[in-house]
C-alpha cells in the first residue's frame, strides 16, 4: 500500500526507446520524504536512468518501455507528473543544458522560474538575494551566465532549482566541476535545507557518507543494496568495484571497528569508535 510519507519504488524496469536491453532491472526501494538518499553505483549502472524516472522526465518527456510503480510521498511520476514536477528541482548533470539562454545576468537567471510563476518582484529580489549568499554567486549576480567558470555554472543550476523552495531536489552529480573547498561546502549545506527530500547522485563517496541518510546502490542497473552508509559501505563486494571513503579504509587498515564488528565510514563514527577503544 502507498506510503504518503515515503519514497517507494516497486519493481521497476526501464528500457530506453530503440534500444533492446534494459537499463533498470526490477528495482525496489523505499526512503522516508525529507532524508537525503545518496545514490551510487558503477559507470552506465543507470543513476542519471533513475533520476530522470523519477523526476518524471522519463516518460514524460523521455520515451521507453517502463514497467513498475514510483511513488514519491502522494504522487508519482506517471500519474501526477504535473503536480510532481511543481514540488521538484532536478540538477542535470550537464548544468549549462538547464539554464534557460534568455538570462542576460545570473540574478535574471536565478529569477527566471519565479516570475513565470508571478512571484512579486520584491520577494523575487529577497530570494534570489538569499540563494546567491546560500551558494556564493553573490558577486556574480550581474555577469553574464555564459561568463561563468565550471563550478560556478553548477552553483547557478542549483540556485536555479531550489529558488522555488521545492519539496523534492534531484541532484545529478552536481558537484563535478566544483573545487574540493566548494564541494564541501555545497554538502554540508545540503544538510541544513530543512523539509526538503533529497535524491543526490556523487562519485564523491566521502561527502556522501558524511551526510546522507541511506544509500541506494545500483550496478549494472540492478539495486543490488540499499541502507545506511554504515551498512551499504560495509557490504560491499570487491566485484561491484566502488570506492570507499578515506575514513573507512583507515579504520579497517587499524582494524578500529565499531563495537558491531562493522567499520566507521564517516568523522563521527570515526571519532564513536576511538572514543569507545580510549575509554576501556
Ligand atoms: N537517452 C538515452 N538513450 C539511450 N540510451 C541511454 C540514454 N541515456 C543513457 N542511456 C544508456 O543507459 C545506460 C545507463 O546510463 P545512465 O547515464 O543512466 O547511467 P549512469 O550510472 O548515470 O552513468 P555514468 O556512470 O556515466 O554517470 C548506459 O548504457 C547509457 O548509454
Amino acid at each position: 500500500m502507498a506510503n504518503n510519507q515515503q519514497i517507494s519504488i516497486n519493481d521497476l524496469s526501464f528500457t530506453y526507446r530503440h534500444d533492446s536491453n534494459a537499463v533498470l532491472h526490477h528495482i525496489s526501494a523505499t526512503a522516508p520524504l525529507n532524508s537525503i538518499i545518496g545514490i551510487i553505483g558503477n559507470h552506465h549502472a543507470g543513476k542519471t536512468t533513475l533520476c530522470r524516472i523519477l523526476a518524471g522526465i522519463i516518460p514524460n518527456m523521455m520515451a521507453g518501455d517502463l514497467s513498475g510503480d514510483v511513488q514519491l510521498g502522494p504522487l508519482s511520476p506517471t500519474q501526477n507528473w504535473p503536480a510532481l514536477n511543481q514540488q521538484t528541482g532536478f540538477v542535470l548533470q550537464d548544468p549549462a543544458s538547464q539554464l534557460s539562454g534568455l538570462a542576460d545576468t545570473v540574478a535574471d537567471e536565478i529569477a527566471f522560474d519565479l516570475l513565470n510563476h508571478g512571484v512579486a518582484n520584491t520577494e523575487i529580489q529577497h530570494r534570489v538575494t538569499e540563494v546567491a549568499r546560500q551558494l556564493q554567486l553573490t558577486g556574480q549576480l550581474q555577469r553574464s551566465p555564459n561568463s561563468l567558470s565550471g563550478g560556478q555554472l553548477q552553483r547557478l543550476a542549483i540556485a536555479t532549482a531550489i529558488v522555488t523552495k521545492p519539496a523534492i531536489l534531484i541532484l545529478d552529480d552536481p558537484t563535478s566541476e566544483m573545487d574540493p573547498q566548494g564541494r564541501t561546502e555545497f554538502f554540508n549545506w545540503l544538510t541544513i535545507i530543512e523539509k526538503t527530500t533529497i535524491l543526490i547522485v556523487s562519485n564523491e563517496i566521502d561527502d556522501l557518507c558524511e551526510i546522507a541518510d541511506r544509500l541506494w546502490l545500483l550496478v549494472d542497473g540492478e539495486l543490488v543494496n540499499q541502507g545506511t552508509p554504515l551498512e551499504v559501505i560495509n557490504q560491499l563486494k570487491p566485484d561491484w568495484q566502488i570506492g570507499t571513503p578515506q575514513v573507512y579504509q583507515l579504520a579497517r587498515s587499524m582494524n578500529w571497528s565499531l563495537g558491531t564488528d562493522l567499520f566507521p565510514v564517516n568523522v563521527n563514527q570515526l571519532r564513536g569508535c576511538l572514543h569507545d577503544r580510549h575509554s576501556t
